[in-house]
């Protein structure tokens, strides 16, 4: 045959081939934009016709915008992908993360689960499987459990104390991202491997919060595309000698659990990892390494930036509002009797817990949805019916200002909302979304987290009186999975109050 008509068959071929690829795409399209059964929902046009939208916004960081101005454009419910809604209401969040619920998480989840590694508490969609794993973490949890740690939280909070007041004696300013990191690593450090971490934070020699900050936005980008980790974990990047944070921040949680599994640990106070490696199962089976270093790298991902995200909150929302801070000052003087304040004293503070939870709602550490798959049945909000197989979340950001629970001035900070009837704070608390629901799937470290923020913010004020440096551009933010704070300047000077007190 000659060439000519090899190449001719070929062209022509080749054009059909494109035609018809590019045919299917416009049916794909119109069957997505007019006739898929979410089509009736409202949400941005190219967000229903692809999810190359979402993973954009992923990408850039800019989610907690995004979501808060599409429910305040469209609604209750709002169409993010093709075949993903988002929903801002009370009575689905306790269907899809309350007690008995049979809702999966959605395959987004599996962008940050390490290949290497045992099924992680965080990834793990089976719910059998989660069950067996949260339970290996479980003890190590309990209220009991973590007030037992108190007096090594209050060790790293006094360092922390030393650190602000020699640069309030000398009138620097302070990057309280920083200032307020180093903390929350050292206090998760020193509660998972019994030693501070918080000076590895962002130094040159191990960028822990680096290579987990890294982790966080290439899983949360990654989850959302077809082949997720593979992108940065394959035989490619692997001859390149690409760095993989999630590989990085999983070998280095394996070398930390390695150090516990060689150590004699009999006269130590017990830490998270030694309650990890005592656990037993129904037949008195001790856990892999590979499962022990699950919950380490777990807890320490999960647990140090979000505490520290909520605290940067209180301050932010403290020094915004002056009349607040008076008030709050006022409250936490009538218990400072010289010493630290204990987490009991805290709750006797009810202008404080007000305040904490106040701030909590506003900023949340997780802003976006927690996608999660809709059971056989459906699932019912408001008038719609949303059919199973469809992926839904809800927001922490944008149900936490749901007008119909929070008022009119569900945007506006306002502690004093809290501070009505019992019955009334409880019915707000419920429908608070801050921590994953109260579910299998719910947040286990909510006890400690509170006991950090009580026990930091009633100290702060204690302490400090402190204002933003700036106040136009308060600090920079961007959103992967996590909040990713930085640059939060704070001037700071002692309190007189605290200095008549300790005189008389
Ligand atoms: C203010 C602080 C915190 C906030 C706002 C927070 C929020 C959350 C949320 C929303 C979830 C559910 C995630 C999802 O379904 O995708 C979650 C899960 C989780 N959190 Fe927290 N968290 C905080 C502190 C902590 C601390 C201190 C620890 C550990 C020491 C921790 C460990 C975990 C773990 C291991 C999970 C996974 C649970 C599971 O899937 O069974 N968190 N957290």
């Amino acid at each position: 045959m000659p060439i000519e008509s090899i190449l001719s068959l070929d062209g022509s071929y080749g054009s059909a081939i494109l035609a018809l690829i590019f045919g299917a795409g416009l049916l794909l399209v119109g069957y997505r934009a007019l006739f898929h059964p979410l089509a009736q929902f409202p949400g941005p046009r190219l967000a229903a016709i692809s999810g190359l939208w979402q993973i954009w916004h992923y990408a850039i960081g800019d989610w907690s915008e995004v979501i808060l101005e599409l429910h305040q454009k469209y609604g209750k419910i709002v169409r993010l992908a093709p075949n993903e809604l988002s929903i801002v209401d009370e009575a689905a969040m306790k269907a899809l993360y309350g007690h008995g619920t049979t809702a999966i998480k959605g395959c987004w989840y599996s962008g940050f689960q390490p290949p290497q590694a045992a099924p992680n508490i965080l990834a793990t969609r089976d719910p059998k499987v989660h069950a067996l794993v949260r339970r290996r973490i479980a003890p190590a949890f309990k209220m009991t459990a973590v007030l037992r740690l108190e007096s090594s939280m209050q060790d790293c909070l006094d360092r922390l104390w030393q650190k602000l007041g020699k640069s309030a004696s000398e009138g620097v300013t302070v990057d309280m991202c920083h200032a307020i990191d180093t903390l929350t690593w050292d206090i998760m450090g020193q509660l998972c491997y019994g030693e501070p971490l918080g000076s590895i934070v962002g130094a040159d020699n191990m960028n822990l919060q680096g290579i987990l900050n890294s982790l966080m936005t290439v899983s949360t980008v990654l989850g959302l595309m077809w082949g997720q980790l593979f992108w940065v974990d394959n035989p490619v990047t692997r001859i390149l000698g690409i760095k993989n944070p999630i590989e990085e921040f999983f070998n280095w949680s394996s070398a930390k659990v390695r150090e516990h599994e060689d150590a004699d640990r009999s006269n130590v106070q017990p830490d998270m990892v030694d309650h990890f490696l005592a656990y037993r199962d129904s037949e008195g089976n001790s856990p892999s390494h590979l499962q022990v270093v699950d919950g380490a790298f777990a807890v320490t991902g999960a647990g140090a930036d979000t505490v520290a995200i909520a605290m940067r909150s209180a301050l932010y929302y403290l020094s915004s509002n002056p009349a607040v801070l008076r008030k709050l000052q006022i409250e936490v003087d009538q218990v400072d009797i010289g010493g630290s304040i204990s987490y009991k004293q805290t709750q006797q503070l009810q202008y404080l817990k007000a305040v904490v939870r106040e701030s909590l709602r506003m900023y949340p550490s997780i802003p976006a949805q927690l996608p999660r798959v809709v059971p056989a049945g459906g699932l019912s909000v408001a008038e719609h019916s949303i059919p199973s197989g469809t992926v839904v979340g809800i927001s922490s950001l944008a149900q936490n200002r749901d007008t119909a629970v929070f008022g009119q001035d569900a945007s506006v900070f306002n502690p004093e909302r809290w501070l009505g009837a019992e019955s009334e704070a409880r019915s707000l608390e419920a429908a608070l979304f801050n921590f994953g629901g109260i579910g299998p799937r719910s947040c286990p470290g909510r006890d400690l987290a509170m006991i950090e923020l009580y026990k930091f913010v009633a100290q702060m004020v204690q302490k400090f009186e402190f204002e933003l440096d700036d106040k136009e551009r308060p600090f920079s933010a961007k959103t992967y999975f996590f909040v990713l704070q930085s640059d939060m300047r704070m001037k700071l000077a002692r309190r007189e109050r605290r200095a008549k007190a300790q005189a008389n």
